[in-house]
């Protein structure tokens, strides 16, 4: 599949209160691609019993996330049987990187501790995963590592209990090997969380109009990928994300970031980092607890003088705010790509 990105189309700035931002280099079209990335690590959205997500049915190829075909039997890991893969290839990749005997063990360890499983909330379980990613990063792939260290957030307060007892429960039961130059600590272990909270996009299941649950997207897993994490969040985005894992040939888990609109040269692009239908409060205090800013956008100007009442919609949309409020922890920018989707043409497969 063929990115079709024009070169050198944004480059990356810092700016002053917003940290890096990415800025377009030339006018850009409407529509133009002006990013695609690759992930430098994948996890599973699943807990590790392998217990489906409440919306989903699906059952996903443990390397590239492609949906299993029913007909065909999938292969499985030799060693745990627990992790399945679309074809000899995904099995070999997976098995020579990212479900290595290592891996292996230690995701076998931690479906065996009751402490983790039966006890907390399944998010640990999905942070216990980009753990596990996270460390053996540094081991088959350093350099891929130096990229997620560089990468925005440094482990706070309000995290550090969550942080604190997956550290306990990785070195207890599975510590990493050890590398040289690379400290496997509580710090460490805090600032990858925080990295992982940040900066991390959901690979969406597609909306399924046919379902009960139409409408609602469950993510199947979670990909850290170093240029996309670079945009900065607008309530008014000017680009947005989409990503084609079912449907791309090859380097099925990029993301593509499309424009929306023109914009000129030199002006930042931004994407929303959740569904651009949440009222003022509710961004405003999702921003400011998850990624820890303030929004002063020219969307978020306006909004702030307006009162409850047309901040919520009105009194005549009540269904309208149920539906909005019905999915409270989407990922980074996973929904942004859901609303424009059918806006934009599709990826072309070269
Ligand atoms: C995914 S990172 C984006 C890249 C980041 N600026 C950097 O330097 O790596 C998310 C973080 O960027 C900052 N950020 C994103 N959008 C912002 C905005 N509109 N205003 C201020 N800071 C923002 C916040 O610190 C946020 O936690």
């Amino acid at each position: 599949m063929s990115g079709m990105a024009r070169e050198n189309l944004v480059r990356i700035e810092e700016i002053q209160g917003r940290g890096r931002a990415i800025v377009s280099s030339q006018p850009l079209r409407g529509g133009e691609i002006v990013l695609r990335d690759s992930p430098i690590l994948l996890y599973s959205a699943f807990p590790l019993n392998g217990q489906q997500l409440q919306f989903s049915t699906s059952i996903y190829c443990d390397n590239c996330f492609r949906k299993l075909q029913s007909a065909s039997a999938p292969l499985s890991c030799p060693s745990c049987s627990q992790h399945r893969f679309c074809s000899p290839n995904c099995l070999s990749v997976s098995i020579a990187s990212s479900h290595n005997t290592w891996v292996c063990h230690a995701l076998s360890h931690l479906r065996d501790c009751p402490y983790l499983v039966l006890h907390q909330p399944m998010e640990r379980q999905i942070q216990a995963r980009f753990l596990i990613a996270a460390y053996n990063l540094a081991l088959v792939s350093p350099s891929n590592f130096q990229i997620l260290s560089s990468l925005q957030g440094h482990g706070e307060d309000k995290d550090a209990v969550a942080a604190q007892f997956l550290h306990s429960v990785i070195s207890s039961l599975c510590p990493p090997p050890s590398i040289e130059g690379f400290l496997f600590s509580l710090e460490l272990t805090s600032a990858l969380l925080a990295k992982d909270k940040l900066n991390a996009f959901g690979i969406m299941e597609p909306v399924d109009f046919n379902k009960e649950n139409c409408g609602q997207r469950s993510v199947r897993a979670y990909g850290i990928y170093p240029k996309a994490s670079l945009f900065n969040h607008d309530c008014l985005p000017n680009a947005c994300r989409f990503d084609y894992v079912d449907n791309a040939p090859d380097r099925n888990t990029d993301v593509i970031i499309r424009m929306i609109h023109d914009v000129p040269q030199g002006r930042e692009i931004c994407l929303s980092y959740f569904p651009v239908n949440e009222n003022y409060s509710s961004r405003q205090k999702r921003l400011l607890e998850d990624y820890g800013f303030t929004c002063e956008c020219d969307r978020c100007k306006v909004e702030a003088n307006w009162s409850d009442q047309e901040d919520n919609g009105g009194d005549d949309d009540d269904e309208e705010n149920e539906a909005m409020e019905e999915d409270h922890d989407e990922p980074m920018v996973e929904k942004a790509a859901s609303e424009y989707e059918t806006d934009f043409p599709t990826l072309i497969s070269s």
